[in-house]
């Protein structure tokens, strides 16, 4: 058999790993990408919607990237230099209202999060003076965690720490923005890890540990900042040869594509298509993984097909995993990982400025989930104006509905009926921005299971479900994704990367290799007191 590698899941993290397998693999090595779905991108999808006689951007998923110098930024800049996408990106600017004003709906009103201590001059809006408390209380208290621990949420966390109001009217929101769940079940050993760490290895408390934190969590650091010469100097090839472009870049706050964030995915599959060592099929679900008589990997598509490959990219969502190894036990990640139902609800105006207040939007905390079945609103026209070149008369909203309270609000998520959720969407407008105009489009899409919970006990699970991966296939399957790394675009293309440059540094892809892809994860959770 010539040489293969599957890549198993064609969104965001498998287009991105079978891009970089297919860029510096030698032409001779073949990889097949496979989708069980009838479209490549994922939760990645901008749709494109008319009223009115205008055409407008409805985004389904992701809607914005960060810039920044993290790896993750960078490695997304990389990419999308690359593959020359550089006059496509719309930018929101560092001095823009959708960078600095930032909502927290809290006593029925909007409360602007503080954008730095001279933001703090102009009042403290009520839903932040917890954090003075806190931070006090923090000060003030010394060790209170159990002995023998191995993770908590990060509602008891805080509570412990900061005092529960610091969850209840912050936390939860931040959360809901990120993970749509809820801080009772997310894990703050995975989520807060530096400052869980403060507390767990001291008796200082969180704020005066952290300092001496700072080397114990190296390790997870370097899984953020840019780690050597070769990547610095290749980042200053770069800039030295597009200056215009990474100058533009240092003034953007965030950015997307004046198309959407379609059209990253949609680039990557059109370059995959256009390279002869790719091979691409869609609208196949695998129904099993196995090992062939000679050693290698087959993968069993719903139509029968068998495709055979030397090793497999697992990029499939966790509950997809369990049921596609046959005989063989799973493991406790796979078993016990939740995602959230997030409904996704774009609403649209024909008229500019609708909403009360500029800003990039807003986020509903647990304090004020009784009077809010939204999980927050995100003022699209405001946070990237120039996506409405076409339509300058207009005002995007989307409304997040669901997350952990998605079946108490709308029932099962399998039978969620679209106009339910549109009213439930236009109820949140009206009460909560008192816009009462009616829209000229509204369209609600259901993101059912679409992003994993790192719930508590996550780290201790992932080691396990390491050492799974291992004992699978004969040490040829590596898996990447929102499950592991982080659900945010960049975090799953950068984990991508990092997973393909491990593998080709081993050079032999046709011999068991014996990485899972979850190794450096681990690492960084990993510290000597
Ligand atoms: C479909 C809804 C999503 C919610 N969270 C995510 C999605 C796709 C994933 C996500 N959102 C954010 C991050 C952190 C990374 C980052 O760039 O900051 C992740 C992993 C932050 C974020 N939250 C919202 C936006 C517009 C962004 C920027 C990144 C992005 O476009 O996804 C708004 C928002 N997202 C969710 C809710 C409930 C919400 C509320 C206003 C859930």
């Amino acid at each position: 058999m010539a040489a293969a590698i599957s890549v198993l899941g064609g969104g965001i993290t498998g287009l991105s790993t079978a891009w970089y397998l297919a860029q510096r693999l030698p032409p001779t090595v073949r990889v097949q990408l496979i989708e069980g779905s009838s479209r490549l991108g994922g939760w990645v999808r901008s749709e494109v919607r008319q009223a009115g006689g205008v055409s407008f951007i409805a985004e389904k998923g992701p809607r914005t990237l960060r810039t920044g110098n993290s790896r993750e930024a960078l490695a997304v800049l990389e990419l999308l230099d690359d593959l020359d996408l550089r006059s496509q990106i719309v930018t929101a600017s560092k001095m823009s209202s959708a960078a600095r004003n930032r909502y927290i709906y809290y006593e029925n009103e909007l409360n602007c999060m503080p954008s730095g201590l001279g933001s703090l001059l102009t009042g403290i809006p009520p839903a932040v003076r917890c954090l003075f408390g806190g931070v006090w209380c923090d000060l003030i208290t010394s060790k209170n965690s159990p002995a023998d621990f191995s993770d908590e949420s990060i509602h008891s966390f805080i509570s412990r720490r900061f005092g529960k109001d610091v969850d209840d009217n912050l936390a939860s929101a931040v959360m809901h923005g990120i993970y749509a769940a809820d801080t009772k079940l997310l894990s703050a050993r995975a989520l807060l890890y530096p400052f869980w760490l403060a507390d767990h290895t001291g008796s200082t408390g969180v704020i005066r540990g952290l300092r001496r934190v700072a080397k114990l969590s190296r390790a997870y650091n370097s899984r953020f900042a840019i780690r050597d010469n070769s990547e610095k100097s290749e980042i200053n090839r770069r800039r030295a040869q597009n200056p215009e472009f990474w100058e533009s870049v240092d003034e953007t706050s965030m950015y997307s594509f004046r198309n959407g964030m379609q059209t990253l995915t949609d680039r990557l599959a059109s370059d995959l298509r256009s390279r002869p060592n790719v091979e691409i099929t869609i609208g196949q679900p695998v129904t099993k993984l196995q090992q062939s008589a000679d050693g290698n990997v087959e993968t069993v598509l719903a139509d029968g097909t068998k495709l055979c490959a030397n090793h497999v990219i697992n990029t499939l969502p966790l509950h997809r995993l369990g049921n596609i190894f046959e005989g063989s036990e799973t493991n406790s990640l796979i078993e016990e990982t939740p995602y959230a139902n997030v409904a996704v609800v774009n609403v649209t105006y024909l008229a500019k400025n609708i909403t009360p207040v500029d800003g990039f939007g807003y986020l509903v905390p647990r304090a004020s989930a009784s009077s809010s079945k939204a999980l927050g609103v995100v003022f699209d026209s405001c946070a990237l104006p120039a996506q409405d070149a076409n339509a300058s008369d207009i005002s995007r909203l989307t409304v997040m509905l669901g997350g952990s309270r998605f079946t108490e609000l709308f029932g099962d998520p399998d039978n969620a009926s679209k106009n339910i959720l549109e009213d439930a969407a236009l109820e949140t407008i009206r009460t909560q921005l008192g816009i009462t105009t009616k829209p000229a489009d509204i369209d609600a899409a259901l993101g059912k299971k679409c992003i994993p919970s790192y719930t508590v006990g996550y780290v201790d699970r992932l080691k396990a479900m390491h050492d799974w991966v291992k004992s699978q296939l004969g040490g040829r399957m590596s898996v990447v994704g929102a499950a592991y790394g982080g659900p945010a675009v960049p975090q799953c293309i950068l984990h991508a990367r990092d997973l393909v440059n491990r593998h080709l540094n081993l050079n032999e892809l046709d011999s068991p290799q014996d990485i899972t892809g979850l190794e450096e994860i681990i690492e960084g959770f990993e510290y000597v007191k």
